[in-house]
């Protein structure tokens, strides 16, 4: 009998073996990145639509249950980059069985792969299967939909549909607690490129598209990931080491930290917050932070009397009040949901309300201001809707002037400033969602005097502003009065949303 002699592969096949292997790996694991990121984006679109976000792209994607962030972020946004054109030529295919029309996110997701991604063929996944069958269909209609938009490329049909794109910094607050700012820097540089924030001392600047979630500094809440213009609001507030300071709005704490910090630790930091989940994101903040001189308190700021023992020693407050986050849009990817797309009708509901968060946010800061012991209040919002801001501010001038407050100028250096509808609009300060990729606003108050309640010296700089006697001379602002308009009718979203909070 003829022995069946032992033949070795040959290395060419033994090569090609693993290559299958490792291509049918890397297909499961596309596969099951595209699930993942067709339930977040299932809930994205749906909050869209009811304009009602149960949370931002970030937010759902860096929850506990997405196992590959970075991936289903990315696939995510250039899905939704590419959404408008990917329902075009889904509509003018018309490859779509009842069962695939049900499962339209998947569907998006895939096809999006298929027509602008690396999915060159598909052995795994149903939806995969279905399309890929139907690539060609597909092509042919993305291909006369270019003819039909005049366009001879993607690039062009993508300028088309106006969809901007926005990369922003990467900007981390060191938390000076646990850590120094040159040690920081030291250690992030061994992974990125860091420069020093020009502005705010304790923020460092990393390159757009940096990713630091799963850093072991930020794990450690050594670092914490905080915008600049929300970095500027406790360091203009500048609270001193041994003061009582009352943070009214505080969750989900990434200022409240921050002011422990600028109080090294020291003093006392009292943390309001009304609403009971956000409580727990504030005690994990602050827990996360190692400061040990922050009280949280569980309750209404509204319902706190100035004149009682544990506030009446209050020497600062922060109000970071719920708002309408318009000036954050473009850091939670607005624009790339559909709501956002030209030609969208503008959401005028919004106006009643932004009415309603403009009604608390004046109660808020007249209350503010009426703590007897206080010389510093901050308010701010990541609005960029004169409703939320100037005119909050102007509505409070007058007490503000009777309790001896006078506005100041945070940050002089800064160019931008409010709008110049109010008395003292120079010492206010906006960031623009467009130039600085966020759009916040901040104001100062400090007591000089003791207004009509006691005796106090009366004590002005060059950069101050006396809230009653203010002349109307600040003609200089470069922002534009309609486009806030415009924001004021197309803000939609709660600031529960925001990446600020
Ligand atoms: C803009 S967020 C604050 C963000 C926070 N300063 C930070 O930087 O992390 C506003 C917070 O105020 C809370 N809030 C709203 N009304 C309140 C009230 N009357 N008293 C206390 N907290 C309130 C909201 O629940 C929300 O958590």
């Amino acid at each position: 009998m003829a022995r069946r002699k032992h033949r070795a592969t040959p290395p060419s096949a033994a090569a090609e073996k693993s290559d299958n292997r490792r291509h049918l790996s890397m297909e499961r694991s596309a596969y099951f990145a595209r699930r993942e990121a067709a339930k977040v984006l299932k809930l994205v679109l749906q909050g869209d639509a009811k304009r009602q976000s149960v949370g931002s792209i970030k937010t759902l994607v860096y929850g506990p249950s997405v196992r590959n962030k970075k991936g289903t972020f990315a696939l995510i946004c250039q899905t939704l980059k590419y959404l408008l054109i990917i329902q075009d030529v889904l509509k003018a295919a018309d490859v779509l069985n009842s069962k695939w029309k049900k499962q339209d996110e998947l569907v998006y997701i895939v096809t999006y792969d298929i027509l602008f991604g690396q999915v060159s063929s598909s052995a795994v996944g149903d939806a995969e299967k279905f399309l890929m069958r139907r690539k060609e269909a597909l092509q042919a209609a993305l291909a006369r939909l270019l003819v039909k938009k005049k366009v001879k490329s993607v690039e062009e049909l993508i300028a088309l549909y106006d969809i901007p794109d926005i990369s922003n910094p990467r900007y981390v607050r060191v938390n000076t607690l646990k850590m120094d700012v040159e040690t920081a820097v030291l250690e992030l540089q061994k992974q990125f490129k860091v420069q020093k924030d020009d502005l705010v001392p304790d923020l460092l600047v990393l390159p757009p598209g940096s990713d630091l979630h799963d850093h072991h500094l930020i794990k450690n809440g050594n670092v914490f990931m905080q915008g600049k213009a929300s970095s500027m609001v406790a360091a203009a507030l500048a609270p001193k080491p041994e003061w009582e300071v009352l943070d009214a709005c505080s969750a989900p704490g990434n200022k409240t930290v921050h002011i422990a910090a600028l109080m090294r630790g020291k003093g006392k930091v009292i943390a309001c917050e009304l609403n009971e989940e956000r409580v727990k994101r504030l005690k994990e903040t602050i827990r996360l932070s190692g400061a040990s001189n922050i009280k949280v308190l569980h309750g209404d700021f509204l319902d706190l009397n100035p004149e009682d023992p544990p506030y009446s020693k209050v020497r600062a407050i922060l109000l970071d009040p719920s708002c309408s986050g318009s000036g954050t849009a473009s850091v939670r990817l607005d624009h790339l949901l559909p709501s956002s797309a030209p030609g969208q009708a503008a959401d005028f509901t919004s106006i009643e309300r932004l009415n309603k968060l403009a009604a608390f946010q004046r109660k808020a800061l007249a209350h503010a201001l009426s703590f007897p012991d206080v010389e510093r209040v901050v308010y701010s919002t990541c609005s960029v809707n004169q409703v939320e801001n100037e005119d909050v501010v102007k509505s409070v001038l007058p007490l503000a002037a009777s309790n001896g407050f006078q506005l100041e100028t945070p940050f002089p250096e800064w160019h931008r400033r409010g709008l110049p509808v109010v008395e003292g609009a120079e010492c206010l300060l906006r960031t623009d969602p467009k130039e600085d990729k966020e759009g916040f606003f901040i104001a100062l108050f400090v007591r000089r005097s003791s207004g009509n309640r006691s005796e106090k010296p009366n004590v002005t700089d060059g950069h101050t502003h006396r809230a009653s006697t203010a002349k109307r001379s600040y003609v200089g602002a470069h922002l534009n009065l309609f486009k806030m308009f415009a924001h004021a009718h197309l803000s939609r979203r709660n600031c529960s949303h925001c990446d600020c909070c």
